[in-house]
C-alpha cells in the first residue's frame, strides 16, 4: 500500500509528490522547518497527509528537546542546545506549522490534537522523554486511525454506486493524500475491487495537475481502467451520458455542508447538478469543521502564480501577467447529492446531519469547542 509519510529514528520521511510520476523520491525532514517547508511547497499534500506530516513534525520536535537538542529541531541542523526548553519547542513547532497551509482543516484538527496530548502529559508531571514517546504514538494514532476510517469510507461510498459505474474525479484523493487508500479515491479503489466499478475520467486539475500526475499513477498501479481528461473536457464527458457519478475530497466541510476543494470542484457540482449526475464529497469526520456555519469563513489559500504561468521551469504565459491562483472554491451544501464520511452518509439538510452527528458522537464538540483553528493562528 502506498504511504506517503514514514517517521523513522526521529527523522519525518515523506513521498516526494512534486517528482512524480516520473521518480519515486523521499524527503528526510529532520528539523520543524523542513516538515513546514514540505508541507508548503506540496512535498506533501492532500488534507489528511498534510495533517498526518504536521502532527510528526511536532513528535520530532518533541523527540530533539527530549534529547537535550532544545530548538535544535526548530531550523535544519540545528545544533544541540538550541532555544529553550520542551514547552516553547512545542509550541513554536505548533505555530510554524499551523501556518502553512490555510484551508485543510485536518492539518488544524491534528495539531490541535497533538497540542491536546501534550498538554494531558505535561499536566499529568510527565517529563521530556515521556512527553516526546506520548507524542510519537499521537500522531502514528492519527496515521492510523486516517487509514481505517479511509477502509470504512470507502465501504459507504461504493455501496452508492450502481454496477458498472463510470465516476468522474477531480485532483488527488488517494493514498498518497492521506494516511492510506484515499478519500474518493478510496472508494473507487474499493468499488472496483468489489467489481462495481467499470471507468475512471481523472481530471488532470490544473494547475498542478495532481489529476494527471498522481490519480493517474495510482490507477495504473492498481489497474483500474481511466482516461485522462483536460477540466474543461467533464461538461462533454458528463453531457455524453459517460458519468454515473462524481467523486470527489474535500479540504474542509462547514457546518451546514458547504465544502472548500480542489479549484475546479464547484465547476463540476454545477455542471453535475445540470446533467442530474450525483455529486458526492468523500471526506473523514476530521475535515468537518462544526465551528463555522458556512463556507464563507473557510479561508481560501492562494498560491504561486508561478504554477499557473508554466510548469516544471517552463514558462508559457508572458512575463508580468497577472495571474489569480486560489487553490481552492468553496461547493456550497445546495449541490452536493451526499457526504461520504467514516461515520455514514450525511443527506441534506446537513447542518442538521452535521450537528446530529457531532453531538451523538462527541458532545462538546459540535457547541462552542475550538475547531479548525491551531494554537496560535
Ligand atoms: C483527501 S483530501 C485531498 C484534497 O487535497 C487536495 O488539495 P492539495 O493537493 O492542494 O493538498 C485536494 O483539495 C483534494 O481534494
Amino acid at each position: 500500500m502506498i504511504r506517503p509519510v514514514r517517521y523513522e529514528g526521529g527523522v519525518v520521511h515523506l513521498l516526494d509528490q512534486r517528482r512524480l510520476p516520473a521518480e519515486e523520491r523521499w524527503q528526510a525532514c529532520r528539523s520543524v522547518e523542513e516538515v513546514a517547508r514540505a508541507i508548503e511547497t506540496m512535498v506533501v499534500r492532500g488534507a489528511p497527509a498534510i495533517g498526518i506530516a504536521a502532527a510528526f513534525g511536532v513528535a520530532l520536535a518533541a523527540a530533539g528537546a527530549a534529547r537535550g537538542r532544545g530548538g535544535g529541531a526548530l531550523e535544519p541542523g540545528g545544533t544541540p542546545g538550541e532555544g529553550a526548553g520542551l514547552e516553547e519547542v512545542v509550541e513554536t513547532a505548533l505555530r510554524r506549522l499551523a501556518a502553512t497551509r490555510p484551508t485543510a482543516v485536518n492539518l488544524h484538527w491534528a495539531l490541535a490534537r497533538m497540542e491536546g496530548r501534550y498538554r494531558q502529559m505535561r499536566s499529568a508531571g510527565a517529563g521530556p522523554d515521556q512527553v516526546a514517546a506520548a507524542l510519537e504514538a499521537e500522531a502514528r494514532a492519527i496515521q492510523e486511525e486516517d487509514l481505517a476510517m479511509c477502509l470504512r469510507m470507502a465501504e459507504h461510498g461504493a455501496a452508492l454506486l450502481p454496477e458498472g459505474a463510470q465516476v468522474l474525479t477531480h485532483c488527488n484523493t488517494g493514498a498518497l493524500a492521506t494516511g492510506g487508500h484515499g478519500t474518493a479515491l478510496g472508494v473507487i479503489r474499493t468499488a472496483w475491487r468489489q467489481g462495481r466499478l467499470r471507468h475512471v475520467w481523472v481530471d488532470e486539475t490544473r494547475p498542478v495537475l495532481q489529476g494527471a500526475r498522481l490519480t493517474a499513477w495510482e490507477l495504473q498501479k492498481e489497474g483500474i481502467p481511466h482516461t485522462l481528461i483536460v477540466d474543461g473536457a467533464a461538461a462533454a464527458v458528463m453531457a455524453a451520458g459517460r458519468v454515473d457519478a462524481v467523486l470527489v475530497g474535500a479540504d474542509r466541510i462547514a457546518a451546514n455542508g458547504d465544502t472548500a476543494n480542489k479549484i475546479g470542484t464547484r465547476m463540476l457540482a454545477v455542471l453535475a447538478r445540470h446533467h442530474g449526475i450525483p455529486f458526492y464529497v468523500v471526506a473523514p469526520w476530521s475535515t468537518v469543521d462544526p465551528s463555522l456555519p458556512s463556507g464563507d469563513g473557510i479561508p481560501i489559500e492562494e498560491r504561486n502564480p508561478e504554477e499557473v504561468t508554466g510548469f516544471g521551469g517552463v514558462r508559457w504565459a508572458p512575463a508580468g501577467t497577472p495571474v489569480f491562483n486560489p487553490a481552492f472554491d468553496v461547493t456550497p451544501a445546495s449541490l452536493i447529492t451526499a457526504i461520504v464520511t467514516d461515520r455514514g452518509i450525511l443527506r441534506p439538510p446537513y447542518i442538521e446531519a452535521i450537528a446530529a452527528r457531532a453531538r451523538r458522537d462527541e458532545p462538546g464538540r459540535g457547541e462552542a469547542a475550538r475547531w479548525g483553528r491551531s494554537p496560535g493562528c
